[in-house]
């Protein structure tokens, strides 16, 4: 993972972050995931998203005994953020307990990311803090999103 830092297939551009900043997502990501809530896959997974103005929000897993009810740490620190007047993201950093595998986010968690746009990245870390960085684009290509409505039929 050392070189994992250089985009492995993209040809688009995303947003560059500096390297302390993306450190000190990474880490936050991890902290984050201290506090997840899963007694049932015992899975735990953070987040940490980054705003244009610096702003870093955090998320965690939190499950539900009703199952199908628990909410990923991606969606959380999205909604952190999101309801906190923020619409607009640099990056976000994914911590899980994998060593031998870097956590990639769930599919639903990928359509969420799309909402806020296609060129900010994602970085899929393992606990040692290296990462494979990625683009929203490059995790949902040929998405649907909020343009796609534009020209429906009322
Ligand atoms: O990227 C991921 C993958 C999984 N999970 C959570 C959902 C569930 O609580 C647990 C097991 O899937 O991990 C996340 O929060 N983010
Ligand atoms: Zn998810």
């Amino acid at each position: 993972m050392e070189n994992c830092k250089e985009k492995t297939n993209g040809t688009k551009s995303v947003v560059d972050v500096d390297d302390n900043i993306i450190r000190e997502l990474i880490y936050k990501s991890q902290e984050a995931k201290e506090f997840a809530y899963c007694p049932y896959s015992k899975f735990r997974v953070g987040a940490a998203i980054l705003t244009p103005n610096g702003t870093i929000f955090t998320g965690c897993n939190v499950e539900n005994a009703c199952y199908n009810l628990g909410i990923c740490a991606e969606r959380v620190a999205i909604s952190k953020a999101v309801s906190e007047g923020h619409r607009s993201f640099r990056a976000i950093a994914i911590a899980s307990d994998l060593n031998e595998q870097i956590i990639s986010p769930c599919g639903g968690c990928r359509q969420f990311m799309r909402e806020f746009g296609t060129n900010w990245s994602v970085y899929l870390t393992k606990p040692d803090g290296s990462y494979l960085p990625m683009s929203v684009e490059e995790l949902l290509p040929v998405s649907f999103g909020p343009g796609d409505l534009k020209g429906r039929k009322e």
